[in-house]
């Protein structure tokens, strides 16, 4: 009997990346701006299924997937990261039938395409044997601003332009309530239309965070693409509103440069209830909660 290992099917997840809070503290000779950001990773998010074929291909589902029409299933960030991991550790022929379960909304401040991208370097570093954390960083930084914070998919401070990473201490037991009111915001218009791009940056985060501390720290912050994104598409300040005006919301912020805002609340029940009460009366809002 051969003793040929049976192919492995991997999967990863591929989490939403959430700015509790960003600064953008100037601009980088090539005019890209340099931020100080505080980002988390709830479980809210899409997955990557990888398994082993001759030859790579990449099909897309789920909820999210139409999302998606008019990006080329070879310009998707899943393929162009299986490609360049593939050239960096030097396999010719690359082989993988790729499955993506697309369910956060696209251009929406969450980062899905980075953690997609991020999901396909940790997913088939694993199918394919490994690339060097250095080397995954590497190509991760090639592959997007975002993408290097969503390969460690974990709480951290990023500055640069979201590749000078320190992690963060764990976060309190709060939850997070995801919500997009379906309207698709381009991230370049929305520093474009940024008045001020030298602004101050985070103050140092502390060593601990406890649910107080948190939020009193969180409340010294801004996002400093909330308001041009508010101007370019007003409905932002709406979705903030229903938020805010929640007793059960202690805060409420856009991520990213949105139009995905997010509310934190007392523990992932209490965020539960304020994302099916945002459901009951947006039904066409995208909603999502979790422990944060
Ligand atoms: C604003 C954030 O969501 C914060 O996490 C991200 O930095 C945005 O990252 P992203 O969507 O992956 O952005 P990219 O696809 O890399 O950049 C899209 C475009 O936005 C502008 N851009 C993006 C990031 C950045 N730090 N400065 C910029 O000026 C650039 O015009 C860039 O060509
Ligand atoms: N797997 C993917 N998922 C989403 N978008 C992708 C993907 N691959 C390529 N793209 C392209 O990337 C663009 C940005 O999508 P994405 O959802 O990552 O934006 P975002 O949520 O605004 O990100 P960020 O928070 O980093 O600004 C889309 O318009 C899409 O054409």
């Amino acid at each position: 009997m051969s003793d040929v290992a049976a192919p492995r099917v991997v999967e990863e997840e591929a989490r939403a990346k959430v700015n509790l809070a960003l600064h953008v503290v100037g601009r980088r000779a090539d005019g890209y701006h340099l931020l100080d950001t505080l980002v988390a990773f709830p479980a809210v998010g899409d997955r990557l299924i990888a398994a082993p074929a001759d030859g790579l291909t990449l099909t897309v589902d789920g909820p999210r997937a139409g999302a998606l029409g008019d990006c080329a299933p070879e310009d998707n960030l899943v393929l162009r990261a299986a490609r360049a991991l593939a050239r960096s550790i030097g396999i010719a022929a690359p082989g993988a039938c790729l499955r993506l379960d697309k369910r956060l909304p696209v251009a929406s401040g969450i980062g899905g395409g980075s953690a997609d991208a991020a999901a396909a370097l940790r997913a088939l570093s694993r199918l394919w044997g490994v690339a060097s954390e250095a080397e995954l960083a590497r190509l991760a930084e090639g592959l997007g601003a975002d993408v290097p914070m969503c390969v460690a998919s974990r709480p951290a401070r990023a500055r640069g332009v979201g590749e000078r990473l320190d992690p963060l201490p764990a976060l309190p037991p709060l939850g997070i309530v995801l919500v997009n009111p379906g309207v698709a915001v381009a991230t370049p218009a929305v520093f474009r239309a940024l008045a001020v791009k030298d602004n101050p940056p985070l103050p140092d985060p502390p060593g601990r965070f406890d649910a107080a501390g948190l939020l009193a720290y969180l409340a010294a912050t801004r996002n400093d693409l909330e308001a041009p994104a508010v101007a370019l598409a007003p409905v932002i300040a709406a979705v903030l509103a229903v938020l805010r005006t929640d007793d059960r919301c202690l805060f409420a912020r856009m991520s990213g440069s949105g139009a995905t805002c997010f509310a934190l609340a007392e523990s992932e029940t209490a965020a539960a209830e304020v994302a099916a009460a945002v459901s009951a009366v947006h039904r066409d809002w995208w909603v999502a909660s979790a422990a944060l």
